[in-house]
């Protein structure tokens, strides 16, 4: 099946003046972008592990007419971000992409005997005078014009620009699927339709709760996919059930906990095809079912109606956001626990940006130093020495988060899925216990996945909030997972919800403002919940929000690697106040 993913355009810009210059920089222009989709197409993959697809110009672009034809083809090859790459002068408002929607960056290569960066930098005025925004790529020390490789500050920039505005065109046109209501009071799970909409391109989708019901007892779903659920479910999960904590007089019995088991398994594949759609619906009759509603990211408000006496969502969230299920290994599928979907959304642009699983986590807890030892006995020392943020949460908290899979060198790693093995299935499932679900909280039982998160994988951690007034904020925190020696966990572990997945976030600190301590991460964290990545992402993350004009109030990451478009250069040089006034000036991509 040939998929539908966005793909990447490259414009070779040139001279167009005949008779002389441009043909003498044809091959040259052409063969830079020959050598950057190369770079794109061995380097990045789609969500399915699919190389990523570039469409490159007819024609070098030397005028307005070359720049249209151009426009035209990428629009019929559903070209998502587009790429300006150009060894010499060229005419700047002449040839720019001017297309609104789309991410744009140019690349002026850094050579003397044409200049590349006259253009660059001209053309990025033109953008900036058009209010099109466009990130600027100039490699740091001149190349020799015959020179083929692509420096690695400039290969950088490259990727980073072509993930996130890949992210940015993936997840456009797509919906959100609320499956419930609010919960709880939480802000996040107020989904909010215009922010979607006008940031994010997006559609928000709105299912009733019943609907679940409806389906479970009208058997709308693939009975032989069931079955075979269920029997994995057995082999994989039951058997590693947790010991009941609930008081004995609460205690579901075991006939009830076996149709819970069946309840669940038939939950996630409800929820998936709810989000997807799924052929073998329509073979039964349900021509409408079949078709999904077009997610791209969904939520489960669970808490409180439904879990008040029907089982949780905790297995079919953990296991929808895991890179496996019963039919083997598959893209993850990031589903926000509480319906909250400003961190659906947080989960989304990490999953998008790295294809790797993500975590979702209450922010439950800041453990000082001191507050360990008084408890534990035992003083915290190395990576937890100025104490660790305990994430802990009942439901969507994928099973790569075990951290069981490795790298070359035997370290705890999250992987795309289609490098995942079979064996590394096998250890994530084996490191995860499935409680009984906490009675006083569920009264309707359900099973919530523990493990603890191995120690020492580099991770970010983000999210997204609603501030009346200003819009949409992000916040980022580059960090590792840590754990406390067996005892001390224990310890910690039995005073929260012993039934939960735990990891330990020790997010790297700088000494000063949001990122003072451990302590200034925790007490600056904006909401209840975050959504944690695998790898040091924040580079990644701001340039992304920038793309969609949302402010990032706190953050860790280093200056040099900070990327945003040239205009944020015009808004003044404190980087974090020109990112406000930048994001206002040009407001929401759809709007
Ligand atoms: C069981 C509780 O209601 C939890 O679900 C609650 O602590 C949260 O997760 C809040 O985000
Ligand atoms: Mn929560």
């Amino acid at each position: 099946m040939k998929n539908c993913y966005p793909k990447i355009g490259i414009r070779p810009i040139i001279d167009g003046r005949r008779r002389g210059i441009r043909e003498s920089l044809e091959k040259m222009t052409m063969g830079l972008a020959i050598r950057v989709a190369k770079l794109y197409s061995e380097t990045l993959y789609y969500p399915d592990g699919s190389p990523i697809e570039c469409v490159i110009a007819d024609t070098c672009i030397g005028g307005v007419k070359e720049a249209a034809d151009c426009a035209e083809k990428f629009e019929r090859e559903g070209v998502g971000l587009s790429l300006s790459v150009t060894p010499c002068w060229c005419y700047g408002s002449e040839t720019i992409d001017m297309n609104p929607s789309i991410p744009k960056a140019i690349w002026g290569f850094n050579a003397t005997e044409r200049p590349g960066a006259v253009y660059l930098a001209a053309a990025l005025a033109a953008h900036n005078q058009k209010g099109l925004p466009a990130f600027g790529i100039y490699g740091k020390d001149v190349q020799d014009v015959t020179d083929t490789e692509i420096p690695s500050d400039v290969k950088d920039k490259l990727l980073r620009f072509a993930k996130a505005g890949l992210a940015v065109a993936m997840m456009r046109g797509k919906s959100y699927l609320a499956i419930g209501s609010v919960s709880m009071g939480i802000a996040g799970s107020i989904v909010n339709p215009d922010f979607l909409q006008e940031y994010l391109g997006m559609r928000t989708e709105y299912v009733d709760c019943s609907e679940l019901l409806r389906r479970i007892q009208l058997n709308i779903y693939d009975d032989d996919e069931y079955k075979k659920a269920l029997e994995w479910t057995k082999k994989n999960c039951m058997i590693r059930e947790g010991e009941d904590y609930n008081p004995e007089s609460i205690r579901k019995t075991r006939e009830q906990k076996d149709a819970d088991w069946e309840f669940v398994v038939k939950m996630t594949i409800i929820m998936r095809d709810l989000m997807f759609g799924n052929s073998k619906l329509w073979d039964m009759g349900y021509e409408e079912e079949a078709m999904g509603h077009n997610a791209i990211v969904g939520g489960f408000q669970g808490q409180r109606q439904w879990t008040d006496f029907l089982p949780n969502g905790d297995f079919s969230e953990a296991i929808l956001n895991s890179s496996f299920d019963w039919n083997g290994k598959r893209a993850p599928i990031p589903f926000a626990t509480e319906d909250d979907h400003l961190n659906g959304i947080s989960m989304l642009f990490g999953y998008l940006l790295t294809n790797r699983a993500q975590i979702f986590s209450d922010v439950r807890t800041y453990w000082s130093p001191e507050a360990i030892e008084r408890v534990s006995g035992w003083k915290p020392d190395g990576l937890l020495s100025d104490g660790a943020i305990h994430l802990i949460n009942s439901g969507s908290t994928t099973l790569d988060g075990t951290g069981q899979q490795t790298d070359e060198n035997g370290l705890p790693v999250m992987k795309p899925y289609w490098e995942i093995t079979d064996e590394e299935v096998d250890k994530m499932l084996q490191a995860t216990t499935w409680y009984p679900a906490s009675l006083e909280y569920f009264r309707g039982n359900g099973y919530s996945s523990n493990f603890l998160t191995r120690s020492g994988m580099p991770v970010t951690m983000c999210r997204l909030n609603l501030v009346k007034g200003v819009g949409p904020v992000l916040q980022i925190a580059e960090g590792w997972t840590a754990t406390f020696p067996d005892h001390v966990f224990d310890i910690i572990n039995k005073r929260t919800d012993k039934t939960w997945p735990s990891t330990f976030f020790v997010p790297r600190v700088t000494g000063k403002g949001h990122f003072k301590n451990v302590y200034s991460v925790m007490n600056y964290w904006g909401a209840n919940h975050g959504a944690i990545s695998y790898g040091h992402i924040g580079a990644d993350l701001i340039s992304l929000a920038s793309m969609l004009s949302i402010p990032v109030c706190m953050h860790n990451v280093e200056e040099e690697n900070i990327f945003r478009p040239s205009a944020w250069n015009a808004f003044g040089s404190d980087p974090e106040g020109a990112d406000y006034r930048a994001c206002k000036n040009f407001g929401p991509l759809y709007k």
